[in-house]
């Protein structure tokens, strides 16, 4: 199945809010990204209910702790029929790889990528983590373990799409959150691009919350950005 490009983040505390913002999108033109806060309050039932609505849905829970417990939690969550999951890829290679492996017996078994730095990050923030690489070298880092724990691809900003396509083909994929139109807010996002540049980078997957959900009218706002996708 081919896979929508722009997932819709669905920040929100409740299903009450949720709803409301997901009754304004179309199944057939975006997918939903779930991340910590609404999975925590309304759980795997709500989840579920978006992918019988006929959403694709992108599970964003990070998983990141000791191989076995990311494993059983990778395996709970290919179990809602979403079509893609992540760890942190500095959880290391042999929690990917007891990911991947968690995998290993699933009939249709989602995309499994690995966050590399987060957006909201920039190298200062990276030194403040004792980590003394420029971000371009860390996300090429933490993508070649990625890679090498067979995974399918990973989460990163836009800007590093073109590096990380030239080193490891196109059928490696590339999420990008940190997705922001020309005249939008930057918010907590640090490594921005603009959709369209995003698209001359080769980004497979963009991540947009805050610029759909907070606009005046999402609907609109999501056909416009599909434009300037088909425009480029
Ligand atoms: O590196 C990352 C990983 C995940 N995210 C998530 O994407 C969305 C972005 O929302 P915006 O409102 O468009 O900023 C959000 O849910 C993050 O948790 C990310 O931003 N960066």
């Amino acid at each position: 199945m081919k896979l929508p490009r722009i997932y819709v983040a669905l920040d929100y505390h409740n299903r009450i809010q949720a709803d409301a913002m997901v009754s304004q999108l179309d199944p057939q033109r975006v997918g939903l990204k779930v991340g910590k806060e609404l999975f925590t309050t309304e759980g795997p039932d709500w989840v579920a209910e978006q992918v019988e609505r006929g959403f694709s849905v992108f599970l964003d829970l990070k998983f990141h702790d000791i191989p076995n417990t990311v494993a059983k939690a990778v395996a709970a969550a290919a179990r809602l029929n979403v079509d893609i999951i992540n760890v942190h890829a500095s959880g290391g290679l042999k929690m990917m790889q007891a990911a991947k492996q968690a995998l290993a017996d699933v009939e249709k078994p989602p995309l499994l990528i690995a966050v590399t730095v987060l957006t909201s990050m920039d190298e200062t923030d990276l030194q403040g983590i004792g980590i003394d690489r420029s971000v371009e070298q860390q996300v090429l880092k933490l993508a070649q373990l990625a890679e090498q724990a067979g995974l399918d691809g990973v989460v990163c900003s836009a800007q590093e799409a073109e590096m990380l396509h030239q080193r490891f083909g196109n059928e490696f994929k590339l999420v990008t959150p940190g997705i922001r139109p020309a005249d939008a807010q930057r918010d907590d996002q640090k490594r921005t691009l603009t959709p369209s540049e995003a698209v001359d980078r080769g980004v497979d997957y963009m991540v947009i919350g805050r610029p759909i959900t907070q606009s005046d009218n999402p609907h609109q706002t999501v056909l416009q950005l599909l434009a300037e996708l088909d425009n480029d």
